[in-house]
């Protein structure tokens, strides 16, 4: 059984998403946007370590790995992990896009247990912008892209301004991505919540 909300469901009005024409092309790694994310930061020693790689248009392809630190029940992948993927995965499309953009709402179907030790395969896309308002997709399969489905999910992704981080964010870690000498990871590191 699975269902969308109306919150997820596009207006009348929204269109189609516009590829930035500084994005990756298909095929390149995204890389870690925040060394300390517990997405796909390499920092976090139980973190995900998602790797999300550019698809056509405003797609891509993620990956990572259940590794034992990531239970729920025994030899099974907790569903906030499996949610954080998603989220994850979600997020990085806004990089495609280059819009500065948060989770407002993410909406989980789980299908299957995943057990420990799965390489969960991720894809997503954006089916939709309107206004701040970024619709997107994704599903995640056991072992590879044609493996079963085990998860699906849609969210909407609001577009904020670097200042929602700095606003928000804890002072310390604020000022230690802000001072990294690196501009690139310095802009990266504030795409999301640090
Ligand atoms: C290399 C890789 C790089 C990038 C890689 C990135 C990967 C990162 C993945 C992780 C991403 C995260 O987890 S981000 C962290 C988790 N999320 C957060 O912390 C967000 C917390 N929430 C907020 O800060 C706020 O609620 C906002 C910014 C989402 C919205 O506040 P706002 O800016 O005041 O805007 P607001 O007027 O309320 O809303 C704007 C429009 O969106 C709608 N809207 C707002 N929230 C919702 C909602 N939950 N459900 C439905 N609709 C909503 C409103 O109805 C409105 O529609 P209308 O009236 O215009 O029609």
């Amino acid at each position: 059984m699975s269902g969308t909300s109306a919150a997820l469901t596009p207006p009348a009005g929204a269109v189609a998403p516009v590829r930035h024409p500084d994005a990756p092309a298909p095929g390149e790694l995204l890389g870690a946007h925040y060394e300390q994310c517990f997405g796909c930061g390499e920092a976090q020693p139980h973190g995900l370590r998602l790797q999300a790689r550019a698809g056509e248009g405003i797609s891509l392809t993620a990956e990572f790995t259940v590794q034992p630190a990531h239970q729920g029940a025994p030899g099974l992948a907790h569903g906030g992990v499996l949610a954080t993927a998603l989220d994850e995965t979600l997020g990085s499309l806004n990089w495609l896009l280059r819009t500065v953009a948060v989770t407002g709402r993410l909406e989980t179907d789980y299908v299957l247990p995943v057990p420990v030790g799965t390489v969960l395969h991720l894809e997503a896309e954006v089916t939709a912008v309107a206004g701040r308002k970024i619709y997107s997709r994704a599903t995640g399969r056991i072992g590879g892209p044609d493996g079963p489905v085990a998860v699906r999910a849609q969210a909407l992704f609001i577009e904020v301004k670097t200042e929602h981080f700095i606003d928000h964010g804890r002072p310390q870690e604020i000022r230690a991505a802000m001072s990294d000498p690196d501009p690139s990871r310095r802009e990266r590191a504030f795409e999301v919540n640090p």
